[in-house]
């Protein structure tokens, strides 16, 4: 069956035009001449892909790929228009649009628009499929702490015992509730998820345990709560650190008797629920300020996870980075980027203090603003938050005594140029002297601590400081150590 295009535009002749130059080309058409109209048919029936315009008298095309893309992800939608901005094609591309054409359109490019948007849907689909098959965790890794992580998720996933997951922010410890929920017996049954700290805490009882109506100004109407929803499912209570006290010893309760009360109900209702829970804080620390309750820690501490942050993982780096950039590639609709050796190094060297999610973030800026097809080293650079990238290290000679290679000079960091360049320098204008001292010095630290892998002791000798000293510096210069010294 041939795939079907929704073209939206309030232009009813180039509605005609498209519909007829895409029907000759073997598509089937749905014309839309609103936004409103283009979310009518997109609910109605399926479609397999959208080609829209930005500029649109009732509701512009931005506007309207917001609300097609949080009805349909996966929809791939082409933006067109005849007064294309960069702003508006980045914009557009950040809301999820998969390529963006300027009008007039030429026949060939919209064609093969539109073919590598059907095309990649279809590759995202099997993608899944086999995802699905395989019965693989959605998660990237192959070092040695994510294969720890691994087999615990598959010696525990099965048991109906409680996991506490560990880890800083943006460190997968969702994706592991995931994939514990989806390897276990209850994987028919829902997953549900609540953030304790995304919730007001006088909400945060009837968000668990629902309301009936009339139990406090608002409830207009009776609403099942979470735990009532993650029947014969799990329960993920993310940020679990963060539940008020009150809270704690009603969660105690339900874990303890499996029962609950509605927030002014009297009826009592059983729920069968495995409770998975995650935090970024050290709870013990939290159990001793008098902020969290032990007995309920205990309660949710069968088996613990623990996430470590990328900087401590940096193996995984090449993978990850891989994936994530084919994934990106993929969603914006541009062929595969390669990376090169020195842009990998960059990226291994910075230290990702949101863990995965920035490096996913980043990755993903890469794949909208990298020009040519091959990430090149000036590529990473740029992306790199300022002040932090850096450059690679001169592999360590093996059995050799070879002098340490200094870098190029065009290899420096923005910062730290004045020292390198002398034929290309600048004055700073917008850095005090102290300022510009200090980058150089972080930088030294960094290149040397990502040379020697993070071993404090060894990065001390190589730059001649006594290692007390050399950690007041780090600490004074705001730098922390990625990994364990050896
Ligand atoms: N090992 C991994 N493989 C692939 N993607 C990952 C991995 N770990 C994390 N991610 C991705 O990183 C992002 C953050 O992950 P996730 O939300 O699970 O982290 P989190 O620790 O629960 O964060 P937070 O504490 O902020 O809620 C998501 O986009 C997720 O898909």
């Amino acid at each position: 069956m041939p795939a079907a295009v929704l073209i939206v535009d309030d232009e009813k002749n180039i509605l005609l035009t498209l519909s007829q130059s895409l029907q000759l080309a073997g598509y089937r058409t749905e014309l839309a001449s609103s936004g409103q109209v283009a979310l009518d048919v997109v609910s109605a029936r399926p479609v397999d892909a959208v080609l829209m315009d930005v500029k649109m008298p009732d509701m512009d095309g931005l506007t309207v790929l917001a609300k097609l893309t949080a009805l349909k992800p996966d929809l791939p939608v082409i933006m067109m228009s005849g007064h294309g901005t960069i702003d508006t094609a980045v914009k557009a591309t950040q809301l999820g649009a998969r390529d963006f054409l300027e009008k007039p359109l030429a026949r060939d490019r919209l064609l093969v628009a539109l073919r590598n948007a059907l095309k990649h849907q279809a590759a995202m689909e099997e993608l899944q499929e086999l995802r699905a098959q395989l019965g693989r965790f959605d998660m990237v890794g192959g070092g040695p702490a994510m294969q720890r992580i691994f087999s615990l998720i598959q010696r525990t996933a099965p048991s109906e015992g409680r996991v506490l997951i560990t880890g800083e922010n943006g460190t997968g410890k969702e994706l592991i509730a995931r994939a514990l929920h989806q390897h276990s017996k209850r994987k028919g049954g829902p997953f549900v998820k609540l953030n304790c700290a995304a919730v007001p805490h006088d909400l945060i009882e009837s968000e668990l345990f629902g309301h009936e109506k009339g139990a406090f100004t608002g409830a207009v109407s009776v609403r099942r709560g979470k735990f009532e929803l993650a029947h014969e499912g799990t329960l993920f209570l993310d940020e679990i650190g963060d539940m008020p006290a009150a809270m704690q010893s009603k969660l105690l309760r339900v874990l303890q008797e499996g029962e609950l009360e509605r927030v002014g109900g009297a009826e009592t209702l059983k729920v069968d629920v495995r409770v998975i829970a995650a935090t970024n804080k050290n709870l013990e620390k939290e159990i001793a300020a008098g902020r969290f309750r032990e007995d309920l820690y205990y309660r949710i501490n069968v088996v613990q996870i623990h996430s470590p942050p990328l900087r401590e993982r940096r193996e995984d780096l090449p993978d990850l980075i891989d994936t994530f950039l084919r994934e990106a590639c993929a969603k914006n609709g541009r062929r595969p980027l390669a990376l090169s050796p020195d842009a990998l190094a960059v990226m291994s060297a910075y230290d990702y203090p949101g863990n995965v999610r920035e490096l996913r973030n980043l990755v993903e800026r890469l794949a909208i603003l990298c020009e040519g097809p091959v990430v090149s080293r000036t590529d990473a650079l740029e992306l790199l938050p300022r002040g932090r990238p850096l450059p690679p290290m001169p592999e360590p000679t093996v059995g050799g005594d070879a002098p340490p290679v200094a870098p190029p000079a065009a290899q420096a960091v923005p910062a730290a140029e004045p020292a390198a360049s002398a034929g290309g320098w600048k004055p700073r204008v917008d850095q005090t002297f102290r300022e510009q001292v200090e980058d150089a010095e972080r930088e030294i630290i960094q290149r040397v601590l990502a040379h020697t892998h993070d071993n404090v002791t060894e990065a001390a000798r190589i730059l001649d400081l006594e290692r007390g000293h050399f950690y007041k510096k780090m600490k004074a210069l705001g730098l922390r150590r990625g990994q364990s010294e050896a």
